[in-house]
């Protein structure tokens, strides 16, 4: 049956690729997004689109809409230990605004875009959801800070929600993919260098307690987390705050993922070893069991080398049209 959805954040990366998930389905998608980091064009063709911020959400957010889908964030680490008031004011008091819209309004179920930042250094790996969370920068402890005002929520007002904390996406799905200005994710910038725009890529430490020193990511397709929205939103379930981990649950180093983009470009890429990076663990992987038992979803595509493959075809669509 066709629903309406509120997609926060829906200009941006992960946002955009969920809301198309959601219109191929059959959906009605309105996306809010106050265009700070996000892309006009990135909002699919089909979706109402809403030039705002989710602090202002009451102003508009009524019972028509069967669930919202909460994206919009400040998501860069480094710039959060920074500019810390940016991240509170941005994640935290627009999340609060938003719970307040929703329950004013009467929308009952919501789907939060978590992070595994909120663990901070792992105790042990795979990380499952009751692993200790003490997260090591400020834009772990806003997005865990939001996963507890909504655990209240959910406990005191009926609220049916699910927090899904992502591991490392990449990847693009049809025109959308990564893009951050100034850029600081791994892969789009390995892909830089591939493509001849960057000179060579940094590799931050190499004396990781690792199998080759560098740091271990699980990297996970976006299409692959787009469609464990869809599912959350039907498991989601009246007064309960459901937690599932996003990953692959197989870890790849820095120097791993260089290779493929060598592979799978067929381009050199320089490297050069830098100092680590400050708050960087050595290994981050997902144990995905809670998403597998609870929202029956398997990831379809976990090679790194597909992965690595659409994210190039990604960029270079981008080089088309500069
Ligand atoms: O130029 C670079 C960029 C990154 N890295 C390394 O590559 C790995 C992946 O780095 P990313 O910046 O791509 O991703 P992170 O693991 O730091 O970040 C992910 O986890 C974070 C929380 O820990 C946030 O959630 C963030 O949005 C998410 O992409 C890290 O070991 C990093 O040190 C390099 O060696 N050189």
């Amino acid at each position: 049956m066709s629903k309406k959805y509120l997609v926060t954040g829906g200009a941006g990366y992960v946002g955009g690729v969920v809301a198309t998930h959601l219109l191929e389905a059959g959906h009605e998608v309105t996306v809010l997004d106050d265009l700070s980091t996000g892309f006009r064009e990135a909002v699919p063709a089909g979706a109402k689109f809403i030039e705002g911020r989710v602090h202002d959400a009451s102003e508009w957010l009524d019972s028509s809409y069967d669930a919202v889908l909460h994206f919009a964030a400040s998501s860069q680490v480094a710039e959060s230990v920074a500019k810390p008031e940016k991240y509170w004011e941005n994640n935290v008091v627009g999340s609060f605004a938003l719970l307040g819209a929703m329950r004013a309004a009467g929308v009952r179920t919501l789907v939060f875009s978590s992070t595994a930042a909120t663990y901070g250094e792992p105790v042990s790996t795979p990380i499952t959801e009751s692993d200790p969370t003490a997260p090591t920068n400020p834009y772990g402890a806003t997005k865990l800070t939001v996963d507890h005002m909504i655990a209240s929520e959910c406990a005191a007002h009926g609220l049916a929600a699910v927090s899904l904390r992502y591991f490392n996406v990449a990847g693009a799905y049809g025109s959308a993919g990564e893009r951050h200005d100034p850029e600081s994710h791994l892969i789009p910038l390995v892909l830089q260098v591939a493509a001849g725009k960057r000179e060579s890529i940094s590799v931050y430490g190499e004396d990781y307690p690792t199998p080759d020193g560098t740091c271990v990511r699980d990297y996970i397709h976006v299409a692959d987390l787009a469609e464990a929205h869809l599912s959350a939103l039907d498991a989601a379930v009246k007064g309960e705050h459901l937690v599932c981990n996003l990953g692959n649950g197989s870890g790849f180093s820095v120097r791993e993922v260089i290779e493929t983009v060598r592979k799978v470009t067929g381009h050199p890429v320089p490297e050069v070893v830098a100092a680590r990076r400050d708050g960087d663990p050595a290994v981050l992987v997902a144990s995905a069991e809670t998403a597998r038992t609870r929202l029956g979803w398997t990831p379809s595509r976990p090679d790194l080398g597909g992965i690595v493959a659409d994210a190039w075809a990604f960029a270079r669509r981008g080089e088309t049209q500069e």
